[in-house]
């Protein structure tokens, strides 16, 4: 692997990268590099009329946020970084400087800009390496920057709307995301696509290069000579040697060049340990130790959430973990384990006074928020966790694994396996409730649904749903039909006014009892539970109780046509097979299935989260 030389350099570093981007996590980490992430807290407010050019802005804003996370890490007495890793990335057109949109107007002001022009993408890097004498913090720094020019097509205003509804512009500069949706947006690319992205990979090796192997003298004579020497501007020919300093700009001693020179007798062998150190280093496998081990992360945060710690530590103080465990009534040594990778994790701090909760527990892990995921944890952890120990024999028998848990044979999956009692009930409602709600407001905003003065969630449960449905339509009155003891219980998770008065709760079989009638279907996370016998059945009921020109909202996870990318939805589909009798469909699939039943007009909106949206309408026969 011929960057492993140059990345190798950092391996035995404590290397910190200073940014919140899941991207420059994933470019970084796929190139094989171990690090921390630090997110910085430096504003990025500096004056950009006080710099001549937009990477020196750019650039500044890299080195600020590396630097501020290098001294809050040494002042906070953690153990003093190596290397800081910070990068900013920001779009410029004509003149003006684009950062991250601050709403939906802003995205639409900056993409309206991009439409149908070159733009250039700029992002500035700054490697701060740092040392501790005396407790005082020093820093040396290096920087540069990567510019890559991007053309958009024309864009219409409704293609715009529909893109910034998606919510995939609001974290990105310039409002829009090359490596998603907004790749549909751009017609031409000109430089390093992962310099967009985020990240300039490339520029960053070969920095790394200048830093680590700079040329010595005698190389520069003999490339001069011989042409024999790698540039160093790039990675490609450089080996490691064992042992050899690891400190920037200091050249290293016995590299391979200089083992070939140590006489005709040797340089043979020196070439076969050049050749044998390129060739035996393979990539540090840190994608596959992090798949290795994912399970157990996933089951300390499900453990760290059924304890009730993020709940004990919202919006509290700092607690010792000896405070907590006492709380919670857990031994301290184990506590203290557990706290301390949940804020490896990114989910607590930790400080000298104890742990607190981040503002990502605060808002999702603690069980009472709007947001709280806390019900779909507990489902995975007292149920999906469970079933899973059975995936290979899932995947052998091709079917659901319930009997195996349960310890019976299982008849009616959701009678006997989810609605067994009224709190396994209630947990799979919890569950339900807490993902929808995730997306319920850009499902309810993904279309124009405004013509339907009425519609009805079939399987809507808590009635998640049909509450952003009203709120964002005043004059839709919504019915959730769902099983009467889902009915029985959704009294748990009642809209709150002024929407209660669009919502009505009615009890029923989907498959045997009439549906009330709507000029909207919807059908949400409903479809992916059954075998297709089943989805034909509910299809073909739901298609009778319409009239031409009513709408079916289908809200599922929507897997790619390849089969492929859809990490996320691939994943839900094997856990479809784990504990249903049915699976996730790709756009393609579920447009076949409408047509089949007389839908027609099928548009579909991919919102980049736990659900996607399909509408289509009901043509005469
Ligand atoms: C143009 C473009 C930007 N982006 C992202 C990269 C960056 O994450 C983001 C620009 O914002 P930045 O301020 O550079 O980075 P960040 O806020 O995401 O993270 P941090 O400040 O902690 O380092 O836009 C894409 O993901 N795709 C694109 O096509």
């Amino acid at each position: 692997m011929v960057l492993c030389p140059v990345i190798g350099k950092l391996l035995h570093k404590r290397v910190v990268l200073a940014s919140a981007s899941p991207r420059r996590q994933e470019i970084l980490s796929n190139a094989g590099l171990r690090f921390e992430v630090v997110p910085s807290k430096f504003k990025e407010k500096l004056d950009k009329a006080s710099f001549a050019t937009p990477y020196g802005y750019a650039m500044e804003t890299a080195k600020q946020k590396a630097l501020e996370v290098a001294n809050r890490m040494h002042q906070k007495d953690l153990r003093t970084p190596d290397v800081v890793i910070g990068a900013d990335t920001i779009v410029t057109v004509g003149g003006l400087i684009l950062e991250k949109p601050v709403d939906k107007q802003d995205a639409y002001r900056m993409l309206s800009r991009l439409s149908g022009r070159e733009h250039s993408v700029f992002t500035g890097v700054a490697i701060v390496h740092c040392s501790s004498k005396e407790h005082q913090l020093d820093t040396r720094v290096s920087e540069f920057y990567e510019e890559t020019k991007v053309k958009f097509s024309e864009l219409s205003e409704e293609l715009l709307w529909e893109y910034i509804h998606s919510g995939e512009p609001m974290d990105k500069a310039g409002g829009y995301g090359i490596q998603a949706l907004g790749g549909m947006l751009v017609e031409s690319v000109h430089g390093d696509f992962l310099n967009v992205v985020g990240f300039p990979l490339n520029h960053f090796c070969k920095q790394l290069v200048k830093l680590y192997y700079p040329p010595r003298p005698e190389d520069l004579r003999r490339r001069v000579k011989h042409n024999s020497i790698p540039a160093v501007d790039t990675f490609e020919d450089l080996s490691d040697v064992e042992g050899s300093g690891s400190e920037p700009a200091q050249r290293d001693t016995g590299s391979c060049d200089e083992k070939a020179q140590a006489g005709e007798a040797g340089q043979a062998a020196a070439e076969a340990e050049c050749h044998r150190t390129q060739e035996t280093l393979p990539p540090f496998p840190t994608r596959l130790l992090e798949l290795i081990d994912g399970f157990m992360l996933s089951k300390a945060l499900f453990t760290a959430c059924k304890l009730k710690v993020f709940d004990l530590l919202k919006d509290e103080a700092p607690q010792k973990a000896a405070d907590i465990a006492s709380k919670v009534d857990t031994s301290v040594c184990g506590m203290e384990r557990l706290l301390n990778i949940c804020a490896a994790m990114g989910l607590l701090e930790k400080t000298e006074q104890g742990y607190s909760n981040t503002e990502t527990a605060n808002l999702y892990l603690a069980s009472d928020g709007e947001y709280s995921l806390h019900g779909i944890i507990m489902h995975k952890n007292d149920l999906t966790w469970n079933l899973f120990t059975y995936l290979e024999f899932a995947i052998r028998e091709g079917t659901h694994q319930h009997h195996r848990l349960l310890g019976k044979k299982v008849e009616d999956l959701f009678q006997d396996a989810y609605y067994q009692s009224p709190e396994t009930r209630l947990r799979f409602m919890r569950a339900m409730h807490s993902m929808v709600k995730l997306t319920a407001c850009q499902v309810a905003t993904a279309f124009d649904l405004s013509r339907f003065s009425s519609a009805c969630d079939v399987g809507g449960c808590t009635g998640a749903l049909a509450r952003e449905l009203a709120r964002e339509y005043p004059r839709m009155q919504v019915t959730v039909f769902d099983l009467p003891d889902i009915i029985e219980l959704a009294a748990h998770f009642q809209p709150a006014r002024p929407q209660a008065a669009q919502i009505h709760f009615a009890a029923g079989d989907f498959f045997r009892d009439p549906l009330p009638s709507a000029e909207l279907y919807v059908l949400c996370r409903i479809l992916h539970d059954w075998p297709d016998d089943k989805v034909h059945k509910l299809l073909s009921r739901v298609a009778e109780s319409c009239k031409p020109g009513a709408g079916l909202l289908l809200v599922e996870m929507l897997l790619d046509e390849e089969k492929r990318v859809a990490q996320r939805a691939l994943m839900q589909s094997l856990d479809m097979l784990v504990q249903t009798e049915g699976r996730e469909r790709s756009p393609g699939e579920y447009q076949c299935l409408l047509e089949l039943h007389g839908f027609h007009q099928v548009q579909v909106v991919h919102l980049g989260g736990v659900l996607d949206a399909i509408l289509a309408t009901k043509v005469a026969p």
